[in-house]
């Protein structure tokens, strides 16, 4: 008997911070394949620590734009090696940490398209890029390039209107105005600049990508409501600039078929189509499937909290980015850059470098941590703008230290509770439906979810994959197979299996931080408002 054909499925890629991921999700909607590369770990030469160099200025933070093509080299090997299939792949999405930015050198998009299949990627685009070392979302050293931005539209809640958020150092405009004013050769030697996620798509349509509307909307660039460029932020920045970026396109756009080096050399069908790749917090919308009135935390590098919206509401705190899925929507972001970096630090320092260790520390400590708040940001935060550790004892007298357990309690109890107070200000209100979906390599642990189910006083769901900027790619894909047909995003993934649950409140939790919350809240303020504090 013949052998029944093997199952069609979609490809969803991420290219977040530490390493590339990918999942094969079949027409079931169930993910068949899953495999990543992880950057410090399995490409050691480029010498990165979380993904990331942190150059001396401690300011500026990039990652080698080879290290991004080798891992894809990589990748694709290793799901050669271990059998896959590539002629069912229908079609492929992907997903790229938010804001950082590839320069591609004059000539580079001639290279793209005549890709050999007997060489690696890697190999064929040694000279292709005009900055070998692009700036990514961690980097906070274009603090005056933010105020030229800013002053250039009419000041920080003009622009937020207009962009949907207040000039961000991570914001790409703001990374490409110090590249065109430190480094003006390179920028006149660059014919396209792309996102990391753009960037990404373009390797697999072997031809620049756009950048679509959602991620684009992290770039302090694009008019969120009218979905173009803006003039006046362009004309900020950088000179041509229009020309570099290329036109931005709607998230949901089936870009073209896959270059025929994957046909060739992996046995992808001819016909694959690439959907427009997005931004990782944009796919991991789509990946938890998001419902207006829900709540997403994301714990990867970084630490994100996003919900849907309706109407946009840009203010001078987190940003309003368009949706990846509906073209009339949009969504709001929170990030929080001392997420899992900050919590490994305290896990080396207080729980002998053991994850286990550390969750044995949650649960042998009581609920509210016997008054005892914490603030730790080793590196400059971004909400709020504060750098430093701050412990303080029930009586709110600042301490130097706190006993081991104590510390690791005092750290995610903060984290969760800077997160509630923040999306409250942005004026989201937890409400007895309320969900949270939570994602990231911490979701894992399910002693930070009972943590974090407690301070919000709500349920917390997880997908069957913490890699919801995978998943949700894929489901990107399948959509946008459907796209000619005018089928929305949410009817294409129906039949998804629905997130379980992982925590609920435990009893008493409520009234526990609804004393700890408003300290929390004034602490914050006590500490912003000491000068001294933000230069540390
Ligand atoms: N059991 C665990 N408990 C807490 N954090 C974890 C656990 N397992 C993994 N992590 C964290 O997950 C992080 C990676 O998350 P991930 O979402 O894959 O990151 P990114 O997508 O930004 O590369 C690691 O830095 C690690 O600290
Ligand atoms: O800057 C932001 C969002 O605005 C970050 O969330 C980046 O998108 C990095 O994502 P991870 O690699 O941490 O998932």
């Amino acid at each position: 008997m013949a052998e029944p054909a093997a199952p069609r499925c979609c490809l969803g890629w991420d290219f977040s911070t530490q390493q590339v991921k990918v999942v094969a999700v079949d027409a079931d909607l169930n993910v068949s394949y899953e495999d990543s590369v992880h950057f410090d770990r399995d490409l050691p030469e480029f010498g990165t620590q979380g993904g990331v160099h942190v150059h001396q200025d401690g300011l500026t933070v990039t990652s080698p734009v080879l290290m991004w093509v080798q891992a894809l080299d990589i990748i694709l090997e290793k799901m050669k090696a271990s059998g896959f299939d590539f002629s069912r792949v229908l079609a492929l999405s992907g997903a790229g940490q938010q804001h950082g930015s590839v320069y591609w050198r004059a000539g580079a998009g001639r290279v793209l398209m005549s890709l050999s299949p007997d060489l690696w990627v890697h190999e064929q685009l040694q000279a292709c890029f005009s900055v070998s070392d692009c700036p990514v979302w961690m980097d906070c050293s274009t603090a005056a390039q933010c105020r030229q931005l800013e002053a250039a539209v009419g000041g920080a809640q003009a622009l937020s209107c207009l962009t949907g958020s207040r000039a961000y150092e991570r914001f790409t405009g703001n990374q490409i105005a110090k590249i065109y004013q430190q480094n003006p050769e390179a920028y006149s030697h660059t014919e396209r600049i792309s996102l990391v996620s753009s960037f990404a798509a373009s390797l697999f349509l072997g031809s620049y990508c756009p950048v679509d509307y959602s991620d684009g909307s992290g770039m302090n660039l694009l008019q969120i409501q009218d979905k173009v460029w803006s003039q006046a932020c362009l004309d900020a920045c950088a000179p041509h600039l229009e020309e570099k970026l290329g036109s931005p396109v709607p998230s949901c756009s089936v870009v073209g078929a896959i270059s025929s080096y994957y046909v060739r050399r992996y046995g992808f069908p001819p016909g694959c189509k690439v959907m427009a790749f997005t931004g990782d917090n944009p796919a991991s919308l789509a990946g938890m499937r998001l419902e207006e009135g829900d709540i997403a935390v994301s714990l990867g590098t970084s630490d994100t909290l996003f919900l849907w919206l309706r109407e946009p509401t840009p203010a001078l705190e987190g940003h309003i980015f368009c949706s990846p899925v509906d073209p009339q929507h949009y969504m709001a972001l929170l990030c929080f850059k001392n997420g899992s970096l900050m919590r490994e630090k305290i896990r080396d320092e207080s729980a002998s470098c053991s994850w286990s260790e550390f969750s044995k520390a949650l649960r042998s400590t009581q609920m509210g941590n016997g008054g005892n708040l914490g603030f730790y940001f080793d590196v400059k935060e971004i909400t709020p703008e504060m750098i430093g550790r701050h412990r303080f004892n029930a009586e709110n007298r600042e301490v130097s230290a706190f006993p081991r357990d104590v510390e690791i309690r005092a750290l995610i109890e903060g984290q969760f509770m800077a997160k509630r107070i923040h999306a409250e200000g942005l004026g989201y209100q937890v409400m007895p439906k309320t969900k949270i979906l939570a994602t990231g390599g911490a979701s894992h642990n399910r002693d930070i979810l009972q943590v974090l189910a407690d301070v919000f006083g709500a349920p917390v769901y997880v997908i069957d994959t913490a890699n919801s900027a995978c998943v949700g790619s894929a489901y990107r894909a399948f959509h946008g197979l459907a796209a000619e047909t005018g089928v929305p995003f949410s009817e294409v993934v129906k039949l998804a299996p629905s997130p379980r649950l992982a925590a609920t409140p435990s009893p008493g939790a409520s009234q526990v931080y609804a004393a700890l919350l408003p300290r929390y809240a004034q602490l914050e303020q006590r500490i912003l408002s000491q000068p001294r504090r933000l230069l540390e």
